[in-house]
């Protein structure tokens, strides 16, 4: 006779169990013996398991993150963000501050919007902030009218039923630095694991750029007011950060214009041209103590197209010579050597992938080849090739692609085989790269400066381990029953 002895703790005692049944059952129905109960209901908490496991598995994870807003007030734009764009197509807030109720009526509509976006019983608890950035910086440097615009801008933000936790302007090391963590956070290099090279920061505005990067051979002391220390999920950054004030492109590209002979402008497309207000060159503070004694208040802005001669008046807003550190960017900025991958962002992006110049393994003389062809395109057939694109936007791409290229390579000393090393992004796993992400993240509190304490298992070890044991209740389950279900499908011996 043949015992197939199977001991379990989950059967009861004896803790062995002969799977045939004993003599006094003989004849009878062994289906409704003890011990066949036993064995269906392992079976059963198995199939339960396995099923447990299936939906574990399947389910999504807890929402890491609730709904977060944060308006991202530019200098020539205001982006509303939730996880989703919703962005403003005016003028940035700063640009209000002869009628600061505007700035806040400006944002009324899209903020309807995220009503909308943000499920009904969720808005209590969403936290809403208002970043304000470089445009808001020339405001508050210029006058004191940026208060006014801000609190225009509260009254209007606490009309809605979020969580509203406050409007400030940003300091360039914090829009730089938190653009750093945006990148890192969404590219999964501020995880537990130490050592991992993380991403640098290229974000271009238009008022004022950042570059933000961990560099091994900057310990900060050099230049303390470029340093920003972080210490995220146990790992500790020293942060190499600066934002040049009046170097975003649309800055730029009027203090290029101040330039005197200004009127024939090698940086705009040849037939290119427009009547121009002096009064919107000289009113921005960037370019405060520049105006001439003597100026008409108009002037005719013609288009030449010649990237050599624009590189040449883009190279003049710079300071290459002046610099009292070991090393420097521009205009005696101190700049650790460059490290590692970087990731460049905003109007980095918008101008490069409107000239299909994203591609950084193209060599460098390439992109220069291509962006000379395209400044020297006539400016009827540009408008020809793209009706779509806002002319405003259109008539800069020139100007705007060898302004990049001068900041890259002769600003922040990119090598040519450096080059490579930048990557063009709008976005990373569809988030948006830039500031506010970054920015909400350190005011949720939701990147732990200590690395979260690690379970026993991780959480799939736990899905394992539950999936081993229920298979092997399974295997037991049907093992018990085989020999009972080869019993009952004989037909009972007479002895
Ligand atoms: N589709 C677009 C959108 C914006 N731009 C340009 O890109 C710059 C805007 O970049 P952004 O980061 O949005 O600037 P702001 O945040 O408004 O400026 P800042 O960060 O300096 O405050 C502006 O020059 C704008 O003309 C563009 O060329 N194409
Ligand atoms: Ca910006």
């Amino acid at each position: 006779m043949f015992l197939f002895p199977v001991c379990s703790p989950f059967l009861t005692s004896p803790s062995c169990l002969s799977v045939f049944p004993p003599p006094e059952m003989k004849g009878k129905n062994p289906w409704n013996t003890p011990t066949t109960i036993i064995i269906t209901v392992i079976g059963i908490i198995a199939i339960v398991a396995l099923v447990t496991v299936a939906v574990l598995q399947n389910r999504h994870l807890p929402q890491k993150y609730k709904y977060g807003i944060v308006l991202d007030a530019g200098s020539s734009h205001t982006s509303v963000y939730i996880y989703k764009l919703c962005q403003i197509y005016t003028v940035g807030i700063s640009s209000y501050a002869s009628a600061p109720w505007k700035a806040g009526e400006s944002l009324r509509a899209c903020m309807q919007d995220v009503e909308q976006q943000v499920p009904k019983k969720r808005h209590r608890q969403t936290p809403l902030y208002l970043g304000a950035t470089a445009g808001m910086r020339l405001l508050k440097y210029n006058s004191s009218m940026s208060d006014g615009v801000l609190q225009a801008v509260e009254e209007a933000l606490q009309k809605f039923p979020f969580s509203y936790q406050g409007a400030r302007i940003l300091s360039g090391q914090e829009e730089g630095a938190f653009g750093w963590v945006t990148v890192n956070y969404l590219d999964d290099r501020l995880s537990q694991v130490c050592g991992l090279e993380t991403t640098g920061a290229l974000d271009l505005g238009g008022a004022s750029t950042q570059i933000s990067f961990v560099s091994d051979k900057y310990n900060g002391s050099e230049s303390p007011s470029n340093s920003v220390n972080f210490r995220l999920y146990g790992n500790d950054y020293n942060l190499y950060t600066h934002s040049f004030l009046c170097y975003g492109k649309d800055q730029a590209l009027l203090m290029t214009q101040s330039v005197p002979e200004m009127l024939n402008d090698p940086c705009f497309n040849p037939g290119y041209t427009a009547i121009k207000n002096y009064s919107k060159i000289y009113d921005s503070p960037c370019l405060s103590g520049w105006k001439p004694q003597k100026i008409p208040t108009h002037f005719t802005h013609n288009g030449t197209g010649n990237f050599q001669q624009c590189q040449r008046i883009v190279k003049s807003i710079f300071n290459f010579t002046h610099c009292k550190y070991s090393q420097c960017s521009f205009n005696g900025i101190f700049q650790p050597s460059l490290q590692g991958q970087f990731g460049a962002f905003s109007a980095y992006y918008f101008v490069m992938s409107f000239l299909n110049l994203t591609d950084t393994t193209m060599p460098l003389e390439a992109v220069k080849a291509k962006l000379a062809h395209y400044c020297s395109t006539p400016w009827n057939q540009i408008k020809q090739q793209h009706p779509e694109v806002n002319e405003k936007y259109l008539a800069g791409y020139c100007f705007s692609g060898t302004y990049i290229l001068t900041l890259l390579m002769e600003g922040y000393n990119f090598t040519s085989e450096e080059y490579s090393n930048i990557k063009f992004i709008k976005k990373i796993k569809d988030s948006d790269a830039g500031w506010t992400l970054g920015y909400m993240l350190n005011l949720t509190n939701m990147i732990p400066a200590e690395a979260p304490d690690s379970p026993l298992l991780p959480y799939s070890g736990y899905v394992s381990l539950v999936t081993i044991m229920a298979i092997l209740l399974f295997i037991l389950f049907i093992l018990c029953l085989c020999p009972l279900w080869t019993r009952c499908s004989k037909q009972p011996e007479i002895v």
